[in-house]
């Protein structure tokens, strides 16, 4: 057995440094915690609530930071039964989340987050890794109050998106007296905890709230409320453009993402770093929501130009949702002057992952042109994208996956286009397309494509490099 050439460690130092520069910048991009919280002082009045109660002609006034046990049943009183969402429906289900929920109509809070500052408090880390000179704030919407007396909870979920830019979510804290009831959140297989009430029972500060916001695709729990009320508000978080948003704020000054760039910037004047050009490609460590695909029929595609049927496009709305360490992918290389895209990745391998090819693609596979079964539907992958060599990160990661490895035997002949994968390919954004599958029976056959960030670098001498 020999070892494919890609892989041959070669001793000259500039391999060395590239390894090297390579690394700081994938250390540079390590995932960020993908939350913030802390306790936020604010006015007196900030803490109070009037609420509707059925059959009372005048609503109610409860002052969350001096409310007594009876004030709070009466707000929990006034409550619905909290729902949660599954497959688009609203569902009850008191072993899954028990708590109680006011709807917007039902209530008026005299917090405004925009002004006590709390927008600002959170914005410099949920637009982390944003360009500090971009034109994107962070807009919150209130969208429910959830009163959690003793034994209520909300087990493990993720916050349903209510909109192409909604990025995150807010929830907000009252200094009511209870235990329990600590938020648990995890994330690319790490887990953190945000306590609350004990953040607030240690904090002598008052008045003040506890607020905790978070990326939509965190998934997040509230533990079992052992003593007393949660009262929450809880807020939708939107990536929004400075210069069209309502009332929003400008996010404070630049976070410096310079380590980043220095390592980026050492690789590009590297003579030895895809010296006849090729791409950096970066795993997106966030989920995003892929557009739906419509697929043209066959008659129609025909007249189609090639311009009109490129779907680069498509994957357009992701790139201008990327959240922190993503996000900074395309700030630092913007800032090189390096262009990033969202690209799909398909793999034109059968289940044993040496064999076959990387190939990269613009849009979705067109696999309603595939008839003849599984080798027409490798064709179709390596047809509409560009082949790209697996480099050595991705042949170990493919080799781990698959448990064992052989000579590496091309199906066919290409020319692979160089790529350096800083960060490992992930499945958290895909698009799914089915073709139809002969073998002994013609059956449906599923295809997926991984989205993942990919920068075009120039040869050396040219563009940015020369
Ligand atoms: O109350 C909290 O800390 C989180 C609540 C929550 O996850 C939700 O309402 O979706
Ligand atoms: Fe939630």
């Amino acid at each position: 057995m020999s070892q494919p050439s890609e892989i041959i460690p070669n001793s000259s130092v500039e391999v060395k440094t590239i390894a090297a520069d390579l690394n700081s910048l994938r250390e540079s991009l390590e995932e960020q915690v993908p939350y913030t919280g802390g306790i936020h002082v604010v006015k007196p009045e900030d803490l109070v609530i009037y609420y509707d109660v059925d059959g009372e002609m005048y609503p109610r006034r409860i002052d969350l930071g001096n409310a007594t046990e009876e004030d709070l049943l009466g707000l929990a009183a006034a409550c619905d039964q909290a729902t949660f969402g599954v497959n688009q429906k609203d569902v009850l289900d008191e072993s899954y989340r028990k708590a109680g929920k006011m709807e917007l109509s039902k209530f008026a809070a005299r917090l405004d987050v925009v002004a006590s500052g709390l927008v600002d408090a959170i914005s410099a880390d949920i637009l982390e890794g944003q360009d500090a000179d971009g034109d994107k704030i962070l807009r919150a919407e209130l969208y429910k109050l959830n009163v959690y007396g003793p034994d209520s909870f909300f087990k493990a979920h993720k916050d349903t998106p209510r909109g192409e830019t909604m990025i995150g979510s807010l929830v907000i804290i009252f200094p009511t007296s209870h235990t329990g009831g600590a938020l648990t959140l995890e994330h690319g297989g790490k887990t953190w905890t945000f306590d609350s009430a004990a953040e607030l029972s240690a904090r002598a500060v008052s008045p003040a709230l506890s607020y905790v916001a978070f990326y939509s695709d965190v998934t997040h729990a509230v533990e079992r409320v052992q003593t007393g009320h949660r009262v929450t508000l809880t807020y939708n978080l939107f990536l929004v453009d400075k210069y069209t948003a309502r009332g929003g704020v400008i996010r404070p000054g630049p976070s410096p993402e310079s380590a980043a760039e220095s390592a980026l910037r050492k690789l590009l004047a590297n003579p030895a770093f895809l010296p006849g050009g090729g791409f950096l490609a970066y795993g997106l460590s966030h989920q995003y929501p892929m557009p739906q695909y419509p697929i043209p029929p066959p008659k129609q595609r025909k007249i189609l130009t090639d311009a009109q049927q490129k779907p680069a496009s498509q994957l357009g709305p992701v790139l201008r949702l990327l959240k922190g360490s993503d996000a900074r992918v395309r700030t630092v290389s913007a800032r090189v002057g390096l262009a990033t895209q969202v690209k799909l990745l398909y793999h034109s391998g059968t289940n044993s992952h040496e064999d076959g090819h990387d190939v990269l693609a613009d849009g979705p596979i067109h696999t309603e042109d595939v008839h003849a079964g599984f080798m027409d539907l490798l064709d179709e992958i390596e047809k509409m994208g560009v082949v790209i060599e697996r480099g050595e990160e991705r042949t170990l990661e493919l080799r781990e996956q698959a448990g064992w490895w052989h000579d590496e035997v091309p199906r066919r002949v290409h020319d692979p286009v160089p790529v350096h994968w800083v960060t490992k390919i992930t499945e958290h954004t895909r698009v799914h397309s089915t073709y139809i599958a002969y073998g002994n029976d013609a059956s449906i056959g599923h295809v997926y494509g991984n989205a993942a960030l990919f920068a075009q670098v120039p040869a050396f001498g040219q563009g940015i490099r020369g």
